[in-house]
């Protein structure tokens, strides 16, 4: 390996700790743990031996005088696992108040809540718990720590505006800038005005804290005081916590490579044969990537009996739950656990066995245009503090290295320092009816930690009112508005749900509902291209992919949910289980909201009438004697063509809808159905005859 890699000479990158008029503290650092070694301690003496343990005292008294507290600190240094605990020992949940700590993922907020449980003693659910979309794993009179997405914070605010329950509410990997973090910490900062007694602590290894404490220095007049009559600070205070865990050696690629998955695959093999045991962590973009990757190491593990103890587990959100959680668990005796993830498990996660990262540097990453009203997942560069979350899964329990998959050169002169707040790069159509479900009425004036456009802004009110979900007045409407702030999903998707309700097709958009949240019910990949396409045409629906999802869950619930028949047809056995697994959730969430459930048999024509309901604004019209099958998007004129993966692909219908576009040499449609041009009249009315009458014809 040593001629493709040479070690990283950048230093640990500083720590964030000045602040002319914050409360600054500075401790001495902490390297207990690389010094210990590492064996079977108590779980006390683990804690103990974590660097932020040092700061103990400091923490509990910035919270008690300070409103907001910034924790920047290593990765692995314990800010996640310790601070509410310690904020626990302190009482701050004493007296019925609850903490909270919020995550921006939901397999994140799973496995802290469980180590916290574990190491507290508990059994998680009682004093701790967690809650994320679809799951509340709390008891009401006994949970006094909280786990949960950024998201159901917010949807808690719905019920609780201020969110009185809480007396302190940790906002943790801050750095992620995820719609929904930004979105809380504008509501935060709006309820701390409100509530002077609420403490806010905002954590992560890589944020910039500075930026972070002019946003929540309160705007004031020249000579105002500082504290409050209380003796609050409303000054943020900034805690850098000094000291990593274990050493992670980085290890730059000498040469770029021009395939990241096969330098991945062929990374992963040098360090099988040539170093010493621990498990692997592999960054890819997606589930395609790593559907690939995973298929080439399986195939060299067959034939390669040098390899054949590598046992490869993938992580990505499509994937079930229970296989999900396979990658907690160690490998079988003498066998080396490969985990190829999406950034899944760039942040939060301590996978026990990681020793060795290998990072692709890159990620699948949202990118808007509101000029086309476009969004495209893009595979595009990691920023650097990517780059150090990933590298800080290895050396949690012992030293590791990190392979990274690109140069040094490149590292320092083309890799952002953070990556671009999502709120700057997404349609916000879902962030917009967040917050008016929450009563925000002023969007433009909300005090946003990075603001996005005005374009975008006035994209997504327009998209709103013609799916009926604003009024004339720019207010939820009644029922629709509310029933659809209720469903956790793209409004779009949850407009299709409540047409099917009143279309009486409810079944089979629930289907296509969560077929639509997998990133593919197809297994593809190199080398089976032709099988899996043929595979497919069994299924093929003339009406394009929704239907012809309809027919595979048809068929895997005939074969009672085999993974035989799955192999056997091509279809991706894990997607169709988190298929199952989510249309399940939808449902008790149609019947809550008081949708009729019902299935329509074979009308398909009313099915798609439902899916144009949700998304009419994706309608696209094929360009006459256009030789390779270009359509242009109604609204934005931009050239699309339809999906290889698509069963419409080469088929080339006059109109059709899709889910979303992926760009790569071209900006593909992906999840295509044939329309009649008419339904996009009856649909939304406003959206294409009064404002371009012309458009359907
Ligand atoms: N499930 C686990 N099993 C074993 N050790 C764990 C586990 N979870 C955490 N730890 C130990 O606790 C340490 C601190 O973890 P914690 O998540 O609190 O750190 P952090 O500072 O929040 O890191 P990050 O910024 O990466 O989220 C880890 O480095 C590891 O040593």
């Amino acid at each position: 390996m040593a001629q493709f890699w040479k070690p990283g000479t950048e230093k640990p990158d500083a720590q964030v700790v000045d602040d002319e008029e914050g409360g600054v503290l500075f401790l001495p650092g902490s390297n207990s743990l690389s010094s210990s070694g590492y064996g079977y301690a108590s779980i006390e003496k683990q804690r103990q031996r974590l660097p932020v343990y040092k700061y103990r005292t400091a923490i509990l008294y910035l919270v008690e005088t300070h409103a907001t507290t910034i924790i920047v600190g290593e990765t692995g240094s314990g800010k996640t696992t310790q601070i509410p605990q310690y904020l626990i020992e302190a009482g701050w949940a004493a007296g019925g108040r609850l903490i909270a700590c919020t995550q921006p993922r939901r397999l994140a907020v799973q496995a802290v809540s469980s180590r916290v449980a574990q190491e507290m003693g508990v059994k998680l659910g009682d004093q701790v718990g967690y809650t994320i979309r679809f799951e509340d794993v709390t008891k009401q009179d006994e949970t006094v720590l909280k786990f949960v997405t950024d998201g159901v914070l917010l949807r808690e605010m719905m019920n609780d505006p201020l969110l009185t329950k809480y007396s302190v509410i940790m906002v943790d990997e801050a750095h992620e800038r995820s719609i929904s973090t930004d979105i809380l910490l504008g509501l935060l900062k709006k309820i701390q005005r409100r509530r002077p007694e609420l403490r806010l602590i905002i954590a992560s290894a890589t944020i910039e804290a500075k930026s972070m404490a002019d946003f929540f220095r309160p705007r004031k007049k020249r000579r105002e005081p500082e504290t409050e009559e209380n003796g609050l600070k409303v000054e943020p205070a900034i805690l850098s916590v000094e000291g990593r865990g274990f050493n992670v050696q980085i290890n730059f690629a000498e040469e770029p490579f021009h395939d990241y998955i096969q330098a991945a695959v062929s990374t992963v093999l040098s360090i099988h044969e040539r170093e010493s045991t621990g498990d692997v962590l592999v960054f890819l973009t997606g589930q395609d990537d790593i559907d690939a990757a995973a298929h080439l190491l399986n195939e060299d593990i067959q034939t390669n009996r040098k390899h054949s103890g590598l046992v490869v587990l993938p992580l990505y959100s499509g994937l079930p739950r229970a296989d999900q959680e396979l990658v907690f668990s160690p490998a079988p005796r003498g066998k080396r656990k490969v985990v190829i993830s999406t950034n899944i498990a760039e942040t939060s996660l301590t996978l026990e066995g990681i020793v060795y990262v290998v990072d692709s540097g890159f990620s699948k990453q949202r990118f808007y245009n509101p000029v086309s009203d476009i969004e495209n997942l893009v595979v595009a560069p990691i920023s650097r503090a990517s780059a150090r979350q990933r590298a800080g899964r290895a050396g949690r329990v012992r030293p590791g290295k990190c392979y990274r998959l690109y140069t040094e050169e490149y590292f320092l002169s083309h890799m952002s320092v953070e990556g671009i707040p999502e709120i700057q790069r997404s349609n916000l159509v879902s962030c917009v009816i967040q917050l008016k479900a929450l009563g925000i009425d002023n969007i433009l004036g909300f005090d946003w930690p990075a603001s996005p456009s005005p374009e975008a802004m006035i994209r997504a009110l327009e998209v709103l009112y013609s799916l009926a979900i604003l009024d004339d007045d720019a207010k939820l409407t009644s029922p629709t508005g509310f029933q659809i702030a209720e469903i956790p999903l793209d409004p779009m998707i949850s407009k299709m749900i409540i047409a099917s309700s009143q279309l009486g097709c409810t079944e089979e958009i629930l289907t296509i509902a969560a077929a639509l949240s997998v990133q593919s019910i197809w297994i593809s990949g190199r080398g089976i291209q032709k099988e899996s396409d043929e595979a497919k045409l069994r299924f093929a629906a003339a009406e394009g992919d929704h239907v012809t999802f309809l027919n595979v869950y048809k068929g895997f619930h005939l074969s009672r949910k085999s993974s035989q028949w799955c192999h056997k047809h091509f279809v991706n056995y894990h997607a169709m289980k988190k298929v199952v697994e989510v249309r399940e959730q939808l449902k008790k969430i149609a019947q809550r909201i008081g949708l009729v459930l019902k299935s329509c048999d074979s009308d398909m024509q009313v099915v798609k009438k439902a899916v144009t309901a949700g998304f009419f604004a994706n309608a696209c019209r094929l360009e006459p004697y256009s030789p390779d099958g270009m359509y242009k998007t109604l609204r934005g004129s931009e050239e699309v063509y339809i999906h290889p993966s698509s069963v419409l692909f080469r088929v080339n219908p006059k109109w059709v809808i899709f889910n979303s576009l992926v760009s790569t040499d071209r900006k593909y449609m992906r999840n295509v159905m044939t329309i009649d041009p008419s339904w996009l009249l009856e649909a939304a009315p406003h959206f294409y005859q009064l404002q371009k009458p012309n458009l359907l014809h």
